[in-house]
């Protein structure tokens, strides 16, 4: 554990918090205001070292070319000696004085505040997950727009720099070089001192660019690269004899983000669901409740079986489930080599909970009671597993999985497989965040009190369903919250037939859950 997780202090969550990028950004300007106060010492001291100059230069103006003239005036030679002897041990104890130190120690302390290098990591790749889901090209991301929707920001040369770094990092060196050429388009020369102090140098741009282009086998491509520097076109050949001897390893597949174009497609605001045959209508029959309150429900899909209800949750009914299970969350981990150390998951990005061990408090809740009924009255299933709780934070997402397991388990020995999914919606996400599945080209945006449900398996035979294949895009704008539960084959064994086909286990894809 670091140090700021075991102190009383949680780490402060960047992506899913708007709480905590907001300290960020007061934060920040407290710190631009500190520079600020700096500089202005700084000034007065310049200032005032200016004027001690010009006083000392004042005595000795009408010196020049009569110095021998000069020094038999008396009054002179006194003022010389005395001035010699005494003054500029002054000056030398007033130039050594330090200054701006509060302002340097403010810094210092805030320090502790910043975003770890785990956190910074999580934000590029964040943006790296928008840009490639969202097909956002350089010059648009440059200018604020994405997917469709202008937003009234741009970024930096070094920010451009850092997503370059990043896309070679992976070994798409196409990309690459597409945002290392706009990080150098965006350098503008009033900021040269700038970009100096942040340590940021062209030079390191065009040799990653150069770099590129010999991954992509264009080494005179490459080379014309170096040569445009006044610094590096002496060294040109040395380096690309290094780059092609050296060849780049990107970082393993496992460890990369896997957005499958099929399913990135499915996010876009360019992809719209096939006008569906299927028709909305009130469902008053599966359970008595319903006769009395029938709900919105719409068929999205027959096969496999999917449906959307509307206004499920109430508005109360939801912020209580977020008062009783949001505090329970946890960042969705993975198991590193190391033991009992956790890193992030690539394949789901964000929170979940709440864990098994505080269930049984949880499941007390009246709410949770009452989500329990909503998915009987809805679905006519009953359901027995635990309801997670997902936060998706900014650029969060979900891979494309199956909620089968097709796995043997003692939990799938005893309650079968996962029949059936449920997921509540429990906020509108303004950008990003839908629910897709791929096989059925299918997008279902986040909105606040719908319900989405499908079955995971086949009617009859209860063979798994494989173009129940889905995943979540990556959030744009604001964060996602879901409640999800899987319904067992087996906890149904009193209302249906049940099935259990003995040919299932022949995968394992325990990634998932
Ligand atoms: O967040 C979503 O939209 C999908 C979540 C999901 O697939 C799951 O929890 O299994
Ligand atoms: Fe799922």
């Amino acid at each position: 554990k670091t140090s700021a997780e075991t102190s009383s202090n949680p780490p402060k969550e960047f992506m899913t918090s708007m709480a905590d990028r907001m300290e960020l950004l007061l934060l920040d300007r407290e710190l631009i205001s500190n520079l600020v106060q700096y500089a202005e010492e700084l000034q007065e001291k310049v200032d005032v070292l200016q004027r001690c100059a010009k006083a000392m230069q004042i005595p000795l103006e009408d010196s020049k070319g009569r110095e021998e003239e000069y020094l038999s005036n008396p009054l002179h030679s006194f003022q010389l000696i005395r001035h010699m002897h005494e003054d500029w041990r002054h000056l030398e104890k007033f130039m050594r004085q330090p200054v701006g130190q509060d302002q340097i120690n403010f810094l210092k302390n805030k320090a502790t505040k910043f975003p770890s290098v785990e956190g910074t990591e999580e934000a590029t790749e964040a943006i790296y997950r928008i840009i490639l889901t969202y097909n956002v090209e350089p010059a648009d991301l440059v200018q604020g727009l994405i997917d469709g929707v202008q937003y009234n920001s741009s970024i930096s040369a070094i920010d451009c720099f850092s997503i370059g770094t990043l896309f070679f990092h992976f070994g798409e060196y196409e990309n690459a070089a597409q945002f290392l050429q706009y990080s150098l388009d965006l350098v503008k020369p009033e900021y040269y001192s700038v970009n100096h102090v942040l340590e940021f140098e062209s030079s390191e741009v065009i040799m990653l660019l150069a770099r590129c282009s010999v991954e992509l086998d264009m080494v005179e491509d490459a080379r014309r690269i170096l040569m445009g520097h006044r610094d590096l076109a002496e060294h040109s050949d040395r380096l690309l004899n290094f780059y092609t001897h050296t060849r780049h390893v990107p970082t393993s597949w496992e460890e990369k983000p896997f957005l499958p174009l099929e399913f990135i497609q499915i996010c876009r605001s360019s992809h719209q669901n096939k006008p569906s045959r299927l028709h909305c209508r009130y469902n008053a029959t599966t359970t008595p409740f319903l006769r009395l309150a029938p709900l919105r429900m719409e068929e999205l899909s027959l096969d496999p079986y999917i449906a959307v209800y509307h206004n499920v949750l109430s508005d109360a009914e939801i912020a209580e489930v977020e008062r009783v299970i949001e505090p329970l969350l946890q960042r969705i981990g993975r198991y590193d080599e190391t033991p009992n150390s956790m890193s992030p998951s690539k394949r789901r990005t964000g929170f979940t909970g709440p864990h098994i061990d505080d269930y049984m408090h949880v499941s007390r809740a009246p709410v949770i009671e009452r989500v329990h009924r909503h998915i009987r009255d809805m679905t006519g299933l009953f359901m027995n597993e635990h309801l997670m709780m997902i936060k998706y934070g900014l650029g969060g997402h979900c891979d494309q999985h199956y909620d089968f397991l097709n796995a043997s388990y003692p939990s799938t020995h005893a309650m079968g497989d996962r029949m059936a999914t449920v997921l509540f919606y429990l906020n509108d996400v303004k950008h990003g965040g839908s629910t897709a599945f791929t096989d059925l080209q299918l997008k279902v945006p986040s909105e606040r009190g719908k319900v989405l449900f499908w079955y995971n398996m086949r009617g009859e035979t209860h063979n798994l369903d494989r173009g129940t294949v889905h995943g979540s895009c990556p959030v744009i704008d604001g964060s996602k919250k879901i409640l999800s539960c899987f319904i067992n084959e087996l906890d149904q064994m009193f209302i249906q037939r049940t099935y259990r086909p003995g040919n299932r286990h022949s995968e394992n894809i325990k990634e998932w859950h």
